[in-house]
């Protein structure tokens, strides 16, 4: 376990958890989120929080059985701060009241200050316009406090929504402190952790070190191969580790023939140019083009990548005396998708091109260095490593790369005409100084062809969809507001310069309810 002072986020379900867990982050306290019914009081005895923050969720107290939290957790003498149906869970399990009922607040709502509090201690520096704005998402609400708290503000439809037991450091609030939409939430969170004790300790720099000696300790003296895609979080991991352990690392990178225009040249490259890492460039084009023959399903596409996927890198490993451990690129979000607490069975989307499975089959074991930071962490640790700034901010690639960006079926020429398109629309983005906004943009090749007319000649060619889209963790997205202007001036570079496009669209749809990419 990390060395860090932690804090405990116990999450009761809410859509914006990880949410909390980020705001953290930036403030330099470390944090693990574990579901309620993982937490009990030898989990808490043994993860020793210096606080605990309690989520939100879509349950109501006021049913039986609905989640509680440990109750242990209130004796043991650290800060807690409950957020919407943390806070309900508060007042029910310390002697309050909660209510269900006719007083739902969704969205934007304004806090007035309390009788006699301007704001302090946590809420210090809020209400200098006389109230606060915040947003809210409830159905419940407090209607009488437990002993030892005091109301600080109301809003209209919550009496009790931000309450302080400053001796026994509880605090709570009705809304939610971890959005955007509350202007000031950061400076509640930043005041609870200050008041807890954290100094900011997690920083990019001792992560480093800690991780490093961490990898030391794991390997040993055994080899490990490290998937790298050139993507941001596979080359974080294998520059971590090759600091590590050296030439005990071997990357392998696999051109599945699904790459971008000159993608592998540049990958294999900048690692050769930068870096004195063993790098096998593994030419699995036909393997992959292959198999993906005549299939249109995207999740057979999916599947069918996932697992050549193992077999090129099992393939590699047997190659490699002492090869026992793989290493990938896993994220925090990744983990506490997989253990996350959610009301029900959650819905398969996409089955995201996972190497998860590989341990078992390939009887490896895995290295994943990155497994407790977001991405834009995993960018910070980049610099801390000193990779090239061009890798850094490189837009994510997806595993099954332009085979889930050709809906329908692949082929060879498809793929070469959309690698050329692609090219153009990137390239136009970095003209405009626009790569760095846009959180990812690609073109898709659709499985339809048009009627064009083109120097007085007819064409039938194909369709091509432009993509680009802003978000923070590709969990949520919105299309990029691009000028009308660059729209026009893309379509007609793409359609005079690409062979086989006649014609051209761009894409408007938010996530949700599309996703980020066509399949
Ligand atoms: N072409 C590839 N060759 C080898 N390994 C790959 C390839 N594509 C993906 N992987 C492996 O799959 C993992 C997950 O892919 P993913 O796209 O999420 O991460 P990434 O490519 O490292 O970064 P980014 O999300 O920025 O694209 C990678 O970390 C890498 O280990
Ligand atoms: O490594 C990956 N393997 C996959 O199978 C995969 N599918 C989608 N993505 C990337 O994930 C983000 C969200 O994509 P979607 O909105 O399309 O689900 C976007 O950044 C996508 O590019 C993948 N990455
Ligand atoms: N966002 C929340 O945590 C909601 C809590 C509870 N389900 C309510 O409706 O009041
Ligand atoms: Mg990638």
């Amino acid at each position: 376990m990390t060395q860090h002072q932690r804090l405990l986020i116990i999450d009761f379900g809410s859509q914006v958890t990880q949410l909390i867990a980020r705001r953290l982050r930036e403030l330099n306290v470390y944090c693990e989120i574990h579901p309620f019914n993982a937490v009990d009081d030898a989990f808490l005895k043994d993860f020793a929080p210096q606080a605990v923050i309690l989520s939100g969720g879509p349950a109501s107290v006021t049913q039986p059985d609905s989640p509680r939290a440990p109750q242990g957790l209130f004796g043991m003498g650290v800060p807690v701060f409950g957020i919407c149906y943390g806070q309900q869970v508060m007042m029910e399990q310390l002697g309050g009241r909660v209510e269900s009922g006719h007083h739902a607040e969704y969205g934007r709502a304004f806090i007035a200050p309390a009788e006699g509090h301007r704001g302090d201690g946590i809420f210090a520096g809020l209400f200098d316009t006389g109230r606060e704005e915040v947003w809210m998402s409830h159905g419940d609400r407090v209607t009488q406090l437990a002993p030892g708290f005091e109301v600080i503000g109301t809003s209209p439809n919550a009496p009790f929504a931000m309450i302080a037991d400053e001796a026994r450091r509880f605090f709570a609030v009705q809304f939610h402190p971890e959005v955007h939409h509350t202007p000031n939430g950061r400076t509640m969170l930043e005041n609870f952790v200050r008041m807890a004790g954290f100094t900011g300790d997690w920083t990019m720099a001792s992560y480093r070190q800690e991780a490093i000696r961490k990898i030391r300790e794991q390997v040993g003296d055994k080899r490990v191969i490290c998937g790298l895609s050139g993507g941001v979080d596979s080359s974080v991991a294998a520059v971590l580790i090759h600091e590590a352990i050296g030439d005990q690392l071997t990357c392998v990178f696999v051109d599945h023939g699904l790459l971008r225009l000159n993608e592998a040249e540049e990958v294999v490259t900048m690692f050769r140019d930068n870096y004195n890492i063993p790098l096998i460039h593994a030419d699995e084009a036909d393997l992959f083009i292959g198999a993906l023959e005549g299939v249109s399903d995207p999740e057979v596409k999916r599947k069918t990548i996932g697992k050549l996927f193992i077999d090129v890198f099992q393939k590699y490993a047997s190659g490699i005396e002492g090869a026992e451990y793989l290493a990938q690129g896993t994220l925090y979000p990744d983990v506490i998708e997989s253990v996350s607490f959610s009301g029900g069975p959650s819905v398969t989307i996409k089955s995201h091109h996972n190497v998860g499975g590989l341990p078992e089959k390939m009887g490896l074991k895995l290295v994943e260095p990155l497994r407790e930071l977001f991405k834009d962490e995993v960018r910070a640790l980049g610099r801390e490593l000193g990779l090239p700034e061009k890798f850094i901010g490189r837009h994510p690639f997806p595993g099954p790369g332009l085979a889930i960006r050709c809906p329908g079926e692949i082929t060879r020429d498809k793929l070469d005409i959309l690698r050329k398109a692609d090219a153009v629309f990137i390239d136009q983005i970095r003209k405009h100084g626009l790569y760095d906004e846009i959180w990812q943009a690609f073109v898709a090749i659709l499985p339809v062809r048009t009627v064009g007319v083109m120097g007085d000649g007819r064409t039938y060619d194909y369709a091509c969809a432009l993509r680009a889209v802003t978000s923070v963790d590709g969990m949520t997205a919105d299309y990029y507001p691009f000028s009308h202007q660059f729209l026009g001036e893309t379509a007609t570079r793409i359609i005079n310069e690409v062979k086989g496009i006649n014609r051209c669209t761009y894409d408007i749809t938010s996530k949700p309810p599309g996703t980020i990419e066509w399949e």
